[in-house]
């Protein structure tokens, strides 16, 4: 038995805790919010986050950063990523050196727009690094729903390890060597989610998102490169598996923030209504910095970005994508 520490009680973070328990690990539960650490301990079930999955003995809910990694084997980092910076400074005191860092958060750090890695060395000093992501919506990881993710990490061994905590029958951790790949991967999927919803709420058909994966893809594979990755990687579950995942189905919140976007709703009111993390939002920010950074060609990301951040309407974003010229598909 490991004693895990996840940190981050939303849907993603209970999600993990729960699979950790259920392969008979010991696992503290941390949220930084009081009031749900008395809830989860009282209903012993996230209602606000992950309703109707009990939550096994083995979780020990907490608010205390330093009870929950006191004795810690392993830490699961499960915020989104636009606390990711502060909550790992306020890791750093309790995290021996020899303890590596796993993480499930899908973005980049929103202050500098770098990848969240090098947040991690930043924050709390070298040591060994892994991240999970693939396609996986916490409901169905929760239901026992057959379940394969990407877990690379810093060294196999690392990469191993983490794997070997969370694997189970029903939940397939393939290991990778490609830390880069696939954090861009799980970021940049979620702008085209808000794509692809934008283009299914206005009535486009089943062609517009075939394109529009297969072209999302391409632009994943770009500022991947770009920033270090491997092109193969793109293919795999972190890369294609989830883009496949959360362009398609209604439990994905980037999705239907698109969706509610093409029926008028403005941003501010979508996100309300979704009431849950939407990490695409930021995410487009930092990919358009990014993309302009290294002059990377990323027409879709653009547009979303141009949607979410300056004002465009749907409209005029899918306008804009059709009236550029045509050019070869292998650029
Ligand atoms: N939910 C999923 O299906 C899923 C699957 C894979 C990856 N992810 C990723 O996991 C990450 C977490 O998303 P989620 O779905 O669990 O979010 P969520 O919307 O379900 O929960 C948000 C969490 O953020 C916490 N929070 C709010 N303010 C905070 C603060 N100041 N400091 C620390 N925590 C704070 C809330 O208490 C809550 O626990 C995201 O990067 C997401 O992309 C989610
Ligand atoms: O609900 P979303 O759009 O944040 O997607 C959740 C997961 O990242 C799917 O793998």
């Amino acid at each position: 038995m490991q004693r895990i520490a996840v940190i981050g009680a939303g849907s993603w973070g209970t999600a993990l805790a729960v699979l950790l328990a259920r392969n008979g690990h010991q696992t503290p539960l941390w949220s930084h919010d009081p009031e749900q650490v008395a809830a989860l301990q009282r209903d012993r079930e996230n209602k606000t986050f992950l309703p109707g999955i009990p939550l096994p003995d083995l979780i020990e809910p907490t608010t205390s950063l330093a009870q929950a990694l006191d004795g810690a084997t392993g830490i699961l980092v499960a915020v989104p990523s636009q606390f990711f910076a502060d909550v790992l400074s306020a890791t750093a005191p309790f995290l021996p050196a020899d303890l590596g860092v796993l993480w499930a958060t899908k973005g980049f750090d929103l202050a500098s727009g770098r990848l969240l890695h090098e947040v991690v060395l930043e924050r709390t000093g070298q040591r060994e690094l892994a991240v999970l992501s693939g396609p996986s919506f916490a409901a169905e990881v929760a239901q026992g729903l057959p379940t394969a993710v990407t877990l690379a990490a810093s060294s196999m061994a690392f990469a191993e390890q983490c794997a070997a905590w969370v694997h189970s029958e029903r939940f397939r951790a393939y290991t990778h060597d490609d830390l880069i790949g696939v954090q861009v991967g799980g970021a940049a999927k979620n702008v085209l989610a808000i794509a692809t919803g934008i283009a299914d709420g206005l009535g486009f058909g089943a062609n517009t998102r075939a394109a529009l994966i297969t072209r999302g893809l391409a632009e994943l594979i770009r500022l991947g490169t770009a920033l270090g990755a491997r092109r193969e990687t793109f293919m795999g579950l972190a890369g294609l598996g989830d883009l496949v995942l959360t362009c398609t189905d209604n439990q994905s919140r980037n999705r239907r923030l698109g969706l509610a976007l093409a029926r008028g709703d403005s941003a501010t009111a979508a996100l309300a209504e979704i009431g849950q993390e939407v990490e695409g939002v930021i995410t487009a920010q930092a990919v358009q910095r990014i993309a302009r950074e290294h002059q990377i060609e990323m027409p879709i990301c653009e547009q979303v970005y141009a949607v979410l951040h300056q004002g465009q309407t749907p409209e005029a974003a899918t306008r804009r994508l059709l009236e550029r010229s045509g050019r070869s598909e292998l650029d």
